[in-house]
């Protein structure tokens, strides 16, 4: 069950090619794209990619900080938390990812909500 998601994402081609679409978006985004003004887009990317990859049941580990450590001090409010799963799913969206798949997608992420905002 658990890998089932990551077969339903394409796997590890399909969470890349998912991932430089949400990428392209945070960049672009003026809300969000302060945050990221700092750090490594592909440092950031691979993390991403790894990180679901694990969390979909894939063959990785992500071996990032967890997301407390990184997101600490970065300020992120719930408004700018909502805006980046907003841009997720337009992500999920235009990699012509299917409803039932990217609601799993955000049930895993849904519990990280309160590790990456604001504490
Ligand atoms: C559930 C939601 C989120 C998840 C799962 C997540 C996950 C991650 C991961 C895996 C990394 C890469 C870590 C690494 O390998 O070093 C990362 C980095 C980062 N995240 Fe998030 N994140 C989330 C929400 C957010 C939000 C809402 C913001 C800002 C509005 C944000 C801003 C950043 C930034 C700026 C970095 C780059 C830090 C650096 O310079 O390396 N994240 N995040």
């Amino acid at each position: 069950e658990q890998n089932n998601l990551y077969q339903a994402l394409g796997q590890q081609q399909g969470i890349e090619r998912l991932v430089s679409i949400f990428v392209k978006k945070l960049g672009q985004d003026k809300q969000i794209f302060p945050y990221f003004a700092k750090s490594s887009v592909s440092h950031f990317k691979q993390g991403f990619i790894s990180h679901l990859c694990d969390v979909s049941g894939g063959p990785c580990q992500y071996e990032g900080d967890n997301m407390v450590d990184i997101h600490t001090g970065m300020n992120i409010n719930e408004a700018d938390f909502n805006r980046v799963v907003e841009l997720l799913v337009e992500a999920m969206e235009e990699a012509g990812i299917n409803y039932p798949t990217q609601n799993k997608v955000l049930a895993k992420f849904a519990p990280l909500r309160g590790q990456v905002i604001k504490i």
